[in-house]
């Protein structure tokens, strides 16, 4: 059985996939100083409860913060006894190209997301996750991710406004009827909500303007369904695209081990 582990700078979600499905998956928050016990208590607890019974045999990893991947391997070593595949490292095949500037650190969850949107949907694409970052991924007509955008996530945009800004008050991002606010709440909701349809929807068009090219718009994380919310942003929503584009890695290494 395969665990699978997309570690973003917020969260760190596990899901255990049986080779043709994914029997559960579950989500904590991302902490650097979380070592391999800590992990795995969670975790065996968890499978406990839902009464999965599986052999984790073998593990991929996605991680945006390098640190957490010592105790992940630890993990592995230690209760899984495998080694795991580590997105990014030369040790880990990509079946996509990468065609950006020499030296440059792709995030690794942006290469799944490229793996995976492309095995679901083929080329030409632009991937949107609404993570920590609001990140654009393009993928060109081979499946090759060509570069794309990275802006600040939308939660992290309110918690600056809040921070920032004495009179602010933290709150949640949420859809409002009206773009004039007529109260601080409202005038920030707006900034926010409108202030990212206008973003999405300027950055999808200028990136299509510059390909030159229809593009499919396929759209992954927490809030997309929100900010598709009668909109029409995206062609597809897929709520577990990092998910599906790790276990489209774990295949393509496997089976060119086999070969
Ligand atoms: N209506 C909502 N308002 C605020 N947050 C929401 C809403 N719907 C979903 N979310 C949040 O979206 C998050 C899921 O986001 P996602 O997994 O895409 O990225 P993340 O975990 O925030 O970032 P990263 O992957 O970079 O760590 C959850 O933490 C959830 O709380
Ligand atoms: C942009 C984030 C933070 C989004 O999770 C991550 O993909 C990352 O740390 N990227 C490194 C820089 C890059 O992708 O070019
Ligand atoms: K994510």
């Amino acid at each position: 059985m395969l665990l699978a582990i997309d570690c973003g700078n917020t969260n760190t979600v596990f899901s255990i996939w049986d080779g043709t499905k994914f029997l559960a998956t579950w989500r904590t928050s991302t902490e650097q100083q979380r070592t391999a016990d800590q992990y795995y208590v969670w975790l065996s607890t968890l499978m406990q409860l839902k009464q999965i019974e599986a052999r984790i045999t073998e593990v991929i990893i996605s991680s945006t913060v390098p640190r957490v991947v010592f105790n992940l391997r630890v993990l592995c070593n230690r209760y899984f006894d495998c080694r795991p595949l580590v997105v990014g490292r030369s040790d880990c095949a990509l079946p996509v190209d990468v065609r950006v500037d020499p030296g440059t650190q792709v995030g690794p969850d942006r290469l799944v997301n490229t793996a995976g949107a492309f095995d679901r949907y083929g080329g030409d694409l632009i991937v949107v996750d609404f993570g920590t970052a609001t990140t654009f991924d393009v993928v060109a007509s081979d499946g090759a991710y060509i570069g794309g955008v990275i802006s600040p996530g939308v939660n992290l945009s309110l918690e600056a406004l809040h921070d920032a800004a004495a009179a602010l008050p933290n709150i949640d991002v949420t859809r409002p009827e009206h773009v004039i606010g007529t109260n601080t709440v409202a005038c920030m909701q707006s900034g926010i909500f409108w202030g990212y349809v206008s973003l999405i929807d300027g950055v999808l068009a200028r990136i299509k303007t510059e390909r030159a090219r229809e593009m499919t718009v396929v759209a992954t994380g927490g809030l997309a369904p929100l900010f598709q919310q009668g909109e029409t942003l995206f062609d597809h929503f897929e709520e577990d695209l990092t998910m599906h584009g790790l276990t489209v890695i774990h295949r393509y290494n496997r089976d060119r081990e086999n070969t």
